[in-house]
């Protein structure tokens, strides 16, 4: 039997942030529902290789309220192993209006997703998991599969989709067992709701194997949830292929668990929406290895089939970009980071089409000339890089840069960076 690693993910960070997530972390708190775990994990032993559904329904007190409340099915966990750790599943299947959502997860962190908004305050927007009338249709390419194709104009910064997650797994769970982690996975996926099971399957899956399994290879997101690394499956988002010079780019809010994916240029009807997924910064050999390898397939799009010598262009640009990040980060006393050298940068993600990353060079000219004292300048850039970051982070923000340059416009010279790189005589 074959278990193959869990390798692939689609990056769930948008590309200006792969380097720096930001999660935030609910605190540890409140009770946990499967404190009682002899008895979950005895549970769990006698359920070992059960897959029927009678087991898992939930316990129900005199008031009606699920004894595991948020959860509505008895949390399963397996067996402690060697490493005296144990997963369990959890699941709720009212999550976002009857969607639902599983987990396979440590105890520790269950306790703390319990506490993270999407549970306390699980209300949600109407533009979330709203599939009725969206602005693409699903297509099949040959070489590709489906594919989301835009039925209409699509203008930068426009929502395309926003979607609640229906599983969420833990990496640790599967290595030191995988067989084990499996049977967990496939009770996590059939406690799901019947629609949300099929729109699971509907999902594509790289090899035959376990049929769950291969779909959370092919199709999964990463993030981290208490600080460890989940794979997180959003079935109508995981239709989106993948472009080095991707038109969307996608946000995911750690508190809800919302994952939004908006146009990052003009997107023209007919047009396929695509995101990246993978560092896109880097030379076409890597690129094309890394999709090779992870996802098995051959990168097709214009820029990996560009002329050699396009390619090349290409190659040296992404490696200039490089340079100018590392020495605009620098904030030494003997920094070589200058406002001109921002300007350079916001340059050359215009002439290599990152659309998705012009905000990130914004904000770095942004700072760069509040460094020298320019607050006029430093808040031009603020503004720009907050309306062209809107796309990353939507429009409520909540991510430290977008608080960041909001700091900036208000105040720029109460901003941390106010006069840090005064212009040498
Ligand atoms: C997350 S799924 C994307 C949706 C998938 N095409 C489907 O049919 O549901 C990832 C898989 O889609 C295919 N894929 C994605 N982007 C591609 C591309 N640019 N060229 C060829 N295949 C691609 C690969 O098979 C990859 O493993």
């Amino acid at each position: 039997m074959r278990y193959p690693t869990i390798l692939s993910s689609l990056a769930l960070i948008s590309y200006s942030r792969a380097s720096q997530p930001h999660y935030t972390h609910s605190q540890l708190a409140g009770i946990c529902n499967v404190a009682d775990n002899n008895n979950v994990l005895s549970f769990g032993q006698k359920t070992f290789g059960l897959d029927h559904e009678s087991c898992t329904h939930s316990r129900v007190d005199v008031q009606n309220t699920p004894v595991y409340h948020p959860w509505t099915h008895k949390p399963r966990c397996t067996p402690k192993n060697g490493l005296n750790e144990t997963y369990c599943v959890y699941t709720n299947s009212n999550f976002a209006d009857g969607r639902g959502i599983s987990f396979l997860t440590s105890p520790l962190v269950a306790k703390e997703i319990i506490n993270l908004p999407a549970f306390t305050n699980p209300e949600i927007p109407e533009n979330v998991n709203t599939f009725t009338d969206p602005p693409w249709e699903v297509r099949n390419i040959p070489g590709r599969g489906n594919g989301l194709f835009a039925t209409r104009t699509l203008y930068r910064g426009e929502e395309i989709l926003a979607a609640t997650p229906v599983g969420v797994y833990m990496s640790d769970a599967f290595p030191v067992d995988y067989g084990l982690g499996y049977q967990y996975l496939n009770t996590a996926y059939k406690q799901l709701p019947k629609a949300t099971r099929e729109k699971v399957m509907m999902m594509a899956a790289h090899n035959a194997g376990d049929p769950i399994m291969e779909r959370v290879n092919t199709n999964s997101f990463s993030g981290e949830f208490g600080g460890e690394p989940h794979f997180i499956v959003y079935p109508e988002t995981a239709r989106m292929n993948h472009d080095c010079r991707p038109n969307a780019m996608y946000y995911y809010d750690p508190a809800t668990l919302i994952h939004s994916t908006h146009a990052s240029r003009t997107i023209l009807p007919g047009e396929e929406i695509t995101i990246t997924y993978i560092n896109i910064l880097q030379p076409r050999a890597d690129r094309q290895e890394v999709l090779e390898m992870t996802w098995h397939f051959q990168c097709t799009c214009p820029l990996c089939t560009s002329s050699d010598e396009e390619v090349a262009i290409s190659d040296a640009r992404m490696q200039r970009i490089h340079e100018i990040h590392a020495t605009l980060a620098d904030w030494s006393p003997n920094t070589m980071a200058t406002p001109e050298l921002a300007e350079e940068l916001i340059t050359l993600y215009e002439l290599e089409k990152l659309h998705a990353a012009v905000a990130t060079g914004h904000m770095f000219a942004s700072m760069a000339y509040n460094a020298i004292g320019d607050t006029d300048r430093a808040k031009q850039f603020a503004e720009r890089a907050l309306k062209a970051g809107m796309v990353n982070s939507g429009v409520n923000g909540g991510n430290s840069d977008v608080d960041d340059m909001r700091a900036m416009l208000r105040d720029a010279e109460s901003h941390w960076s106010y006069l840090a790189r005064p212009r040498k005589p």
